[in-house]
């Protein structure tokens, strides 16, 4: 007679600790690969065709101006926006704060836009910060990596959403370039119907230089404006923060139209800067406490104790 086997408790008990070691193994390798693989390939950044779908929507969102029953063009990336998030800039206070509480207050944030990493924001700081510092780069630079996306933190200053805060950057008030990640959601945003903003020089006059044209608002064009005054960064470290999420023009080569002399010599110092940014993102995450005194020597050397942010 063939033996038949029945399951007892002791059994039930082995499985479910083989599923629980299965699971643990299971999130070694997924952490391993989603956040720290040093064996990730340069081509798979940034590779919007595959992004997921919180990707793909949050671009959606930001391009895509039209938001009906109750249109107005003051919403999403357009100039009405763009102007009216410069006057809130320099009419409303926010916050007091070192350069050390901002990092820490962005700890909770994680970037909707981006495809490559879903490390909090302080991770990303200090693996863009420690890659500059280990290829023996000028504190200046490393202390430009360590703040660049501090100006993440207008998602606590009354920002409409992550749309007009993460993100690629790109000009508004002539024709939405082709380089853009997704081109086609700009369709419904007004400004591409727009008699002058959707020509090829829109409101701006040649080669009249990117100080003088409007990046879309978000985290980059704010941060500039908060430490323009408030440190001692070189023309080169402002550069490298202003311009580090304009891919249309320092990946993709496009705008040239409106670009003057100064700009082609800060180009090469943003894109000095990008590999940094973006290819960090995959290395091992870093200690926050062991760090800490030494970047807080950096910062203590470019920006005083406290901010107006
Ligand atoms: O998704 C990312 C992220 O928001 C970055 O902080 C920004 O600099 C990049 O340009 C963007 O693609
Ligand atoms: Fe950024
Ligand atoms: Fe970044």
């Amino acid at each position: 007679m063939p033996s038949t086997s029945t399951t007892t408790g002791r059994d039930l008990d082995l499985i479910s600790d083989a599923i629980d070691e299965v699971n643990v193994i299971k999130n070694r390798i997924w952490d391993a690969e989603t956040t720290f693989d040093e064996f990730k390939d340069k081509a798979q950044f940034r590779d919007y065709d595959a992004a997921c779908d919180r990707v793909k929507a949050f671009y959606k969102e930001q391009h895509d101006a039209h938001r009906a029953p109750a249109y107005s063009s003051a919403e999403k990336q357009t100039v009405e926006f763009n102007i009216k998030a410069r006057v809130d800039f320099k009419t409303k206070k926010r916050a007091r704060m070192s350069v050390w509480e901002a990092m820490e207050k962005l700890n909770t944030l994680i970037d909707e836009s981006d495809p490559d990493t879903s490390l909090s924001q302080i991770e990303h700081l200090l693996q863009t910060a420690e890659a500059i510092r280990r290829d023996g780069k000028p504190e200046w630079m490393q202390v430009a990596g360590l703040v660049h996306d501090l100006g993440k933190l207008l998602l606590f200053f009354g920002s409409q959403g992550q749309w007009d805060v993460v993100g690629d950057t790109f000009v508004v008030g002539c024709k939405f370039s082709d380089k853009i990640i997704y081109p086609d959601t700009f369709v419904t945003n007004p400004d591409s119907r727009d008699s002058v903003y959707s020509t090829e020089y829109g409101i701006y006059t040649p080669n009249c230089g990117l100080d003088n044209v409007m990046l879309s608002w978000g985290h980059d064009e704010y941060l500039y404006h908060v430490f323009k005054d408030q440190s001692t960064l070189p023309e080169e470290a402002l550069a490298m923060i202003r311009y580090h999420s304009f891919y249309p023009w320092h990946r993709e080569g496009a705008y040239t139209h409106l670009t003057n002399e100064k700009d082609i010599k800060i180009l090469a110092a943003v894109r000095a800067f990008n590999p940094y940014d973006l290819y960090s993102k995959s290395d091992a995450p870093c200690n926050v406490a062991e760090l800490r005194p030494y970047y807080q020597g950096l910062i203590a050397k470019f920006f005083p104790p406290l901010l107006d942010w």
